[in-house]
């Protein structure tokens, strides 16, 4: 599930739990998808902040699920959407780790703060597969494409120092980050909605060189994957 909580000066806290890795099942994602309504509609929050229970961030999708569904109703990539169409800040409070899909609704939060000793990757590749919630169009928005394209295809896991020198990360902390992720938050809730606008749209711009920034993985993209992780097919490159 995912907690909602209405925070003293004008803040919610949206709460990932699923033990023992907060994994993002069916439920989560449902819980998150009807938080986020909850935070949005709600005109007395001006900021909000994700974070995962027990001390762990999120693995990324329930990987117990793949054998039981072979579609989802809530998608974890509409969830992405949602908090970047929405003009409330979005805060990513990263403990332990942040893997796959709990990597890709990070990237899609406004702001990322992670613990010294956290870890961030996307080890979909591992699985045979890609990162499918935006991930793929999010990393290399923030890294640029080889950086983006290493992360992707090795699925290695890096130290928060690495994430923050590349740009995937915005602060590290040695304390809580959730409550630094509070603070902060509390902080930006404070700038007028002008000023917070007149960033994202600096930050829209910078990206569009990269091209829109919606949609799924290109067929080309897909391809030059598929070719990199069926072994057979690498002697042909
Ligand atoms: C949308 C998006 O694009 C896509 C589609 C996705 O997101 S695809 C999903 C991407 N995510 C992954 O591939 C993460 C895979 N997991 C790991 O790499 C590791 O597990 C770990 C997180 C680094 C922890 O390692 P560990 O050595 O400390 O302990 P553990 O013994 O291995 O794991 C501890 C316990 O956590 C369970 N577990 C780990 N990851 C899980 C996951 N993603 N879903 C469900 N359970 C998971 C694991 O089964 C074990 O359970 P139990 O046995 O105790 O009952």
């Amino acid at each position: 599930m995912a907690e909602f909580t209405r925070l003293q000066n004008c803040l919610a806290l949206i709460r990932l739990r699923n033990p023992p890795v907060n994994a993002i099942s069916t439920t989560v994602a449902r819980g998150i998808k009807e938080s986020l309504q909850k935070a949005i509609t709600d005109d007395t929050v001006k900021a909000i902040v994700i974070c995962g229970a027990d001390g762990i961030f999120c693995a990324g999708a329930d990987i117990r699920e793949f054998k039981v569904h072979k579609t989802f109703d809530i998608q974890l990539g509409d969830i992405v959407d949602e908090i970047q169409r929405n003009k409330k800040p979005v805060v990513a409070a990263i403990q332990k780790l942040a893997l796959g899909g709990g990597l890709e609704l990070a990237l899609g939060c406004h702001y990322r703060i992670a613990h010294a000793e956290a870890q961030v990757g996307f080890p979909e590749v591992t699985l045979g597969i890609l990162p499918g919630a935006r991930g793929t169009q999010l990393l290399p928005r923030l890294v640029g494409v080889p950086a983006a394209l290493d992360l992707i295809i090795s699925g290695r896991h890096i130290s928060a120092n690495e994430a923050l020198k590349l740009g995937i990360i915005d602060k590290i902390v040695n304390s809580d980050p959730i409550e630094e992720s509070i603070k902060f938050a509390q902080r930006i809730s404070g700038q007028s909605s002008q000023e917070l606008q007149m960033t994202s749209d600096m930050v829209a711009d910078k990206s569009s060189a990269l091209g829109p920034p919606k949609g799924y993985t290109s067929k080309a993209t897909i391809e030059f994957f598929f070719y990199l992780t069926v072994p057979g097919l690498c002697c042909g490159m």
